[in-house]
């Protein structure tokens, strides 16, 4: 894994915003995995600061998203789907076509998710998979187990996570205790990774996830065995791990 040390997440958002951007110069259709969480906001909001300069073409561009929390409608401002929406979709010339969020209303969560997982496989995986990370080391909402995940499936949210989101919503109750994720196998099959990550409250994550064992304890200890992974963080999310 290839480490890129920031000095704060305005740092790491722009960093981040680069590799996203070259990306897309490089590949004009390229095929993104998207994220959502605080972490990557700055990274959207910067990508649509260069697309309003011209830098930056969405116009071929497909996305596919990790997740979504099980139960919201598209336009329940709390759903993946709103997120996505209001902090990068609306803002620059995407075809919404092209985008694809899980769908927190499936009524058959297993055709679903095989359905889902199709899509993702026949877009030849994304060439790019933006990641952030739980306070548990968890990447989409694929939870620490006994296992890794392999497909797109139907998540438990743990206690801690649902405690972690809750500051998005009117009070804890209201977040939901299910959520439709990217397995881990899934998201392991993107050409290039790349994980961003900021504030102390991620430190122990990061430390586990780089230099612990790998792990379905810390799901995102399995980047280590990924060919292609960047990590992108700032001092305070790597203030457990030594300065090279
Ligand atoms: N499903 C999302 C993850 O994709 C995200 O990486 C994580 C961290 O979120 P944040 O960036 O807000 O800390 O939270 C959520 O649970």
């Amino acid at each position: 894994m290839r480490v890129v040390r920031t000095t704060d997440y305005n740092d790491m958002s722009r960093k981040a915003a680069n590799v996203i951007s070259a990306q897309t110069i490089l590949k004009p259709d390229t095929v993104l995995g998207l994220a959502t969480g605080s972490t990557p906001i700055g990274t959207y909001r910067q990508l649509i600061d260069w697309y309003k300069k011209g830098d930056i073409d969405f116009s071929q561009v497909s996305t596919y998203n990790l997740d979504e929390y099980r139960g919201l409608a598209p336009e329940d401002p709390n759903s993946y789907h709103y997120f996505m929406r209001t902090n990068l979709f609306d803002h620059v010339n995407i075809d919404l076509a092209n985008t694809h969020v899980p769908d927190g209303l499936a009524a058959d969560p297993e055709a679903y998710c095989a359905s889902y997982d199709a899509m993702v496989r026949d877009a030849g995986y994304p060439d790019l998979q933006l990641l952030g990370i739980g306070r548990n080391g968890h990447i989409g909402f694929n939870e620490p187990d006994d296992a890794f995940s392999k497909g797109t499936h139907l998540v438990d949210l743990t206690e801690s996570t649902i405690e972690a989101n809750s500051r998005l919503f009117d009070s804890v109750d209201d977040v939901p205790r299910q959520a439709f994720s990217m397995g881990v196998q899934t998201i392991m099959y993107a050409h290039t990774i790349l994980l961003i990550a900021s504030g102390e409250e991620k430190a122990e994550a990061v430390r586990d996830a780089i230099l612990g064992p790998v792990t379905p304890h810390c799901p995102a200890s399995i980047l280590q065995l990924h060919a292609n992974c960047i990590l992108i963080a700032d001092a305070a999310a790597l203030s457990l791990c030594p300065a090279e």
